[in-house]
C-alpha cells in the first residue's frame, strides 16, 4: 500500500490548496524541494509530456521510484535515457499505462497473434473531443511541450 506524503507545484500556493483539499501532509513549491524529501519513496509525474524524461531522471538520481503519466515520454533518445537511469540507479521506471496490464488488451493481441482472423492490415485511430473541453492554452496543443493528438493517445 502507498502512502500520498507530499504534493509539488512550481506555486506553493497551488500545492497548498492540493495539498488541502486531498489531505496530504506536506506541498513543496519546487519539484526539487519534493525530490529533497527523504520520506518519499516513489514519485508520480504528471507534468505535461515533454517534461517527463526530465523529472523522471532526476527523480530516479535522488533516490527515487518513478510512475511516469503516458506517453513516457517525447521520443526514443529519452525513453533510451529513462531507462538506462534505471538501470544505473537501480530504481524503478513505470509508464501509467494501463492497457498493457488490462485481460482485454492480452485478449485482443492474442487474437492478433492467432492469426485466426488473417493478418491485420491497418488500424486507424481519430481523436475526438467535446467542444471546449481543450482550450487554446491546454498543453496539448503545446508542440514544445511534446503536445498533439498522438502523443496525447499514445
Ligand atoms: N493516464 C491518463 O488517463 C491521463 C494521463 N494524462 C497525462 O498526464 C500529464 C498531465 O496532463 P494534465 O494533468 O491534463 O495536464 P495539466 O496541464 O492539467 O497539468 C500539468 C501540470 O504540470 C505542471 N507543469 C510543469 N511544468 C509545466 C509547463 N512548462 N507548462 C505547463 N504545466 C507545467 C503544472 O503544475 P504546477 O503549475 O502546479 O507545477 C500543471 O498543472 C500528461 O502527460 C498527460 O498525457 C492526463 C490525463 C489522463
Ligand atoms: O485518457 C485520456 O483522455 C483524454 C486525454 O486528453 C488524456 O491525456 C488521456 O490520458
Amino acid at each position: 500500500m502507498a502512502t500520498i506524503v507530499a504534493i509539488a507545484s512550481r506555486e506553493l500556493s497551488k500545492a497548498q490548496d492540493g495539498a488541502k483539499k486531498f489531505g496530504i501532509p506536506k506541498a513543496y513549491g519546487t519539484y526539487e524541494e519534493m525530490l529533497d524529501d527523504p520520506e518519499i519513496d516513489a514519485i508520480y509525474i504528471s507534468v505535461p509530456n515533454g517534461l517527463h524524461a526530465e523529472w523522471a531522471i532526476k527523480s530516479m538520481k535522488a533516490g527515487k521510484r518513478v510512475l511516469i503519466e503516458k506517453p513516457l515520454c517525447a521520443n526514443v533518445d529519452e525513453a533510451k535515457a529513462i531507462f538506462e537511469v534505471a538501470q544505473q540507479t537501480g530504481r524503478v521506471a513505470l509508464e501509467a499505462f494501463h492497457w498493457q496490464f488490462h485481460p482485454a488488451a492480452h485478449v485482443v493481441k492474442s487474437y492478433v497473434d492467432s492469426g485466426k482472423y488473417g493478418k491485420v492490415l491497418k488500424t486507424s485511430a481519430r481523436m475526438v473531443t467535446p467542444k471546449n473541453s481543450m482550450p487554446s492554452w491546454d498543453i496539448r496543443w503545446k508542440y514544445d511541450l511534446a503536445g498533439g493528438a498522438t502523443m496525447d493517445e499514445t
